[in-house]
């Protein structure tokens, strides 16, 4: 369930889960990012919610949340009030963050320049009620948290150019991207030692091929490996005019593939495996809309070894993107109207040269053989 947001300056449950809503990697180095491109993310409705107990031991990332959405302010219409409110909300977890980001140059000469008067005072106003609510008390300390992720994987962010001057989610949770479409990102799903377990066993185990595909009208080698395994035979699955036949599932793939199960809800019947062998090895933009997974399919992913960007395009603005750098033992799904409304990739990067798996699971609702 998407936690509704409410209530401003009220330390409440919702007002922790919206302190999480978005924030940045740091003031200072976003007093020069771009409130436009922070702002395409919120203007199109994206938000991130997250489970009450790792909300409320993570404020850090509230604080730097206002100021990820103060920036976004500045180029949205003034009727935004729920925004309004996940602002407050978010500064009121730690004082700090609020004159850091008020005395950003960028923040407050873009938004005199670019905007009316009247939504720079009544963000003034707003900033003053939060200020002396945060000076009243209503400050929380990051504390220590079991949960928290202790490997090198970097919170998702919002992109909105390649240079990456770009806000980044909270860790853990869903966010809601519009239209529909969600995403549920849950990092280190499986712990250090877990995940080192299933590598070695995914290394080993799995019948890892490198295939030829039609890109384009030309045959050419898949840059990196995959396998294919399902319930049945007859679960099929075609892309790029290669057909997979799929293998029975391994020990290790079973396991992952119940603990996603168990911790999405969902039921999977097939799952697609790459095998990035390197930072060269890579998978471009595509979504996984194929008729065989009916509509709006939970897409359930986990992912070992080395971490990579993983990256959520929206079709109507290519400006728009996501990205999650998905390490070991790292979950993420996508929902709803996510494969009608975005596109997903996994670009190369060359500065990588460990390995990585994915295991995508679906459920295929109407077999390749039952299509007309
Ligand atoms: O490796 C990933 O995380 C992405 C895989 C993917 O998009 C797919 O298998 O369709
Ligand atoms: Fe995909």
């Amino acid at each position: 369930m998407i936690q509704k947001l409410s209530g401003i300056f009220r330390p409440s449950s919702a007002a922790v889960q919206s302190a999480k809503l978005l924030s940045l990697t740091g003031a200072a180095r976003t007093a020069s990012s771009k409130p436009a491109l922070l702002s395409q993310a919120c203007q199109q409705g994206i938000q991130h919610s997250t489970s009450s107990s790792e909300a409320a031991s993570d404020c850090l990332a509230g604080s730097k949340a206002f100021h990820a959405c103060y920036l976004s302010a500045s180029c949205m219409p003034d009727t935004s009030s729920m925004s309004l409110q996940h602002y407050a909300t978010a500064a009121s977890v730690d004082s700090t963050a609020v004159p850091a980001a008020l005395s950003s140059k960028h923040c407050l000469s873009d938004t005199a320049a670019k905007h009316d008067c009247k939504a720079v005072d009544s963000r003034r106003t707003l900033y003053q009620q939060v200020s002396s609510n945060a000076k009243s008390g209503i400050v929380r300390k990051r504390a220590p948290s079991a949960d928290r992720p202790d490997h090198t994987s970097k919170p998702a962010r919002i992109m909105g150019s390649s240079k990456g001057k770009q806000a980044q989610l909270s860790r853990k949770g869903l966010t809601d991207l519009g239209q529909g479409a969600q995403v549920l990102y849950y990092p280190r799903m499986f712990n250090r030692a877990e995940a080192a377990e299933m590598l070695t066993s995914l290394q080993t185990e799995v019948a890892w091929q490198q295939k030829e595909v039609t890109v384009h009208g030309k045959r050419v080698m898949q840059p990196r490996m995959v396998a294919y395994m399902a319930d049945e035979p007859s679960l099929a699955y075609t892309y790029s005019r290669q057909t997979m036949i799929p293998d029975s599932w391994t020990p290790a793939v079973r396991l992952i593939k119940a603990r996603l199960e168990q911790e999405t809800g969902a039921v999977f019947n097939s799952c697609l495996l790459n095998l990035y062998r390197n930072g060269r090895d890579h998978m471009s933009y595509h979504s996984d809309n194929e008729a065989l997974y009916g509509p709006q399919p939970v897409i359930g992913s986990v992912s070992f070894g080395e971490a990579r960007a993983f990256i959520l395009r929206q079709n109507s603005n290519h400006a728009c993107k996501l990205n999650f750098a998905l390490g070991n033992g790292d979950m993420l799904t996508m929902q709803g109207t996510t494969q009608d409304h975005w596109m997903h990739a996994v670009p190369r990067r060359l500065q990588c040269s460990g390995s990585r798996i994915s295991l995508t699971f679906r459920k295929i609702v109407c077999p390749e053989d039952l299509q007309s």
